[in-house]
């Protein structure tokens, strides 16, 4: 039965007076990995930007972890947020702070107040991405692969719904994709729904799954050929 935890019906996406995508129905189900793909400009991050209300849906309607994208109110972003995990392709940690610091701040900001829970929160979400024994250290002494696994991590420290990903691996080599993928599929193993924005083939190749795709203003499910 589906039991859908994201759905546009007749939804256009703007950026301000340009039309970037319109007619968009789609769905996606609790527990699903699902891809968007499409050329550069085609709207993949305009789109990823509607669901975490960086863009208002000002046409058609959209339903998002039991938040209504038409009409949100400035109020409620930060709810809707919470309920949602985001990774960005340039990873965003603050660099004047340790690891651990950085997830702390995060906890912080969305109402945790106590400290033990706090810190056996961390340690639990750097474990998941396996990265338990670096929560000392700044950033910049990590590698590219291991400050994407340590903001999965801090997408992570809410249990969110829905976790979207933009071209997590945009700034990755071939092999550390590979890896922070991995991640990411265990996650998704473990009960997360996860939406991925990428212009990485390979990694569809090689972990096929549902694919949405962004071109010609639309977006549409694609079905993958197999073999
Ligand atoms: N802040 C902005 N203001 C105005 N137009 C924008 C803005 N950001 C993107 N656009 C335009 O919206 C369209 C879609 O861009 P978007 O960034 O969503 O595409 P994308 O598929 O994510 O591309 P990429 O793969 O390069 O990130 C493009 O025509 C782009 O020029």
């Amino acid at each position: 039965m589906s039991n859908p935890i994201l759905q546009l019906k007749n939804a256009a996406i703007y950026q301000g007076e340009s039309l970037v995508l319109s007619n968009v129905n789609i769905e996606i189900n609790k527990g699903e990995f699902v891809y968007l793909i499409g050329k550069t400009g085609t709207g993949k991050s305009s789109f990823m930007k509607t669901l975490y209300a960086d863009l208002p849906l000002t046409e058609g309607e959209g339903q998002i972890v039991d938040f209504k994208l038409h009409g949100l109110k400035e109020k409620d972003i930060p709810f809707l947020r919470r309920k949602l995990g985001v990774v960005f392709q340039d990873f965003k940690l603050l660099i004047d702070r340790t690891i651990n610091d950085n997830l702390l701040f995060v906890l912080k900001a969305t109402g945790w107040k106590d400290k033990e829970k706090m810190n056996t929160r961390i340690e639990e979400v750097l474990n998941k991405v396996g990265m338990k024994t670096k929560g000392f250290k700044f950033p910049h002494e990590l590698s590219g692969g291991e400050q994407q696994r340590v903001a999965i991590a801090r997408a992570l420290l809410n249990n969110p719904e829905l976790i979207l990903a933009d071209e997590p691996t945009g700034n990755l080599d071939p092999q550390t994709s590979v890896e922070v993928m991995e991640v990411l599929q265990e996650i998704n193993k473990n009960g997360n729904t996860i939406l991925m924005a990428t212009h990485d083939y390979a990694l569809l190749l090689k972990y096929p799954s549902k694919t949405l795709k962004c071109d010609d203003n639309q977006v549409y499910e694609v079905v993958q050929r197999k073999g």
